[in-house]
């Protein structure tokens, strides 16, 4: 059983045979930017939720938790926006622990984004906007509803190779 199940494993492919080629050197040196340019090339290349992200938090024991969110926006500061109730298991772990994680990854092109840094809660205006403007909005209101700003703290732009000589691209600020 378990033989089989590592033999399934490691038969399955790990990317795609035309990855995208990526020089550092030569790309945006602001990450909205590049990110923005990634993202349209993913479309382009048919990844369905470029938009989705793993975050990653802990609570105060450092016990780490991590879910799927949808990215709502790179504002004019640098936050890297996404949306939650507040009384959620992450909203908990934020207000104790600002420090998160976003992972994208879209494996039609080979790529990973990795940005991490302490997260902020925005206005509750900006907040009641997001609640509105969600695609199943009903008019009503969700006070518990946040949206959050990530300033980024590092990220790393990651682009995989058939020749395994994977491209990392890291930012610190
Ligand atoms: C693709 C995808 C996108 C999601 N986007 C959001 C989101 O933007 N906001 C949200 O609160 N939950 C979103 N969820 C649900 C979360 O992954 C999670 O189940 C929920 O927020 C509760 O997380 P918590 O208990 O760790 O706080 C999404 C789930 C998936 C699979």
């Amino acid at each position: 059983m378990s033989d089989s199940f590592r033999a399934r494993l490691r038969a399955l492919p790990d990317f795609p045979e035309d990855l995208p080629d990526f020089d550092p050197a030569a790309a945006p040196r602001d990450p909205a930017e590049l990110f923005r340019q990634w993202l349209s090339d993913a479309l382009a290349a048919g990844v369905r939720q470029p938009h989705a992200f793993s975050l990653a938090t802990a609570d105060g024991d450092g016990h780490v938790s991590s879910r799927m969110l949808i990215l709502k926006d790179i504002d004019d500061d640098g936050g890297w926006q996404f949306a939650t109730a507040r009384t959620s298991r992450k909203g908990g772990e934020l207000d104790g622990n600002p420090n998160a994680a976003m992972n994208f990854y879209w494996p039609e092109r080979g790529r990973q984004i990795r940005v991490a840094g302490a997260v902020a809660q925005l206005s509750a205006e900006a907040s009641a906007a997001d609640w509105d403007a969600r695609p199943a909005t009903d008019g009503s209101s969700n006070p518990q509803w946040q949206l959050y700003a990530l300033k980024p703290r590092e990220i790393e732009f990651w682009q995989a190779r058939a020749d395994r000589h994977h491209i990392r691209h890291r930012m610190v600020f």
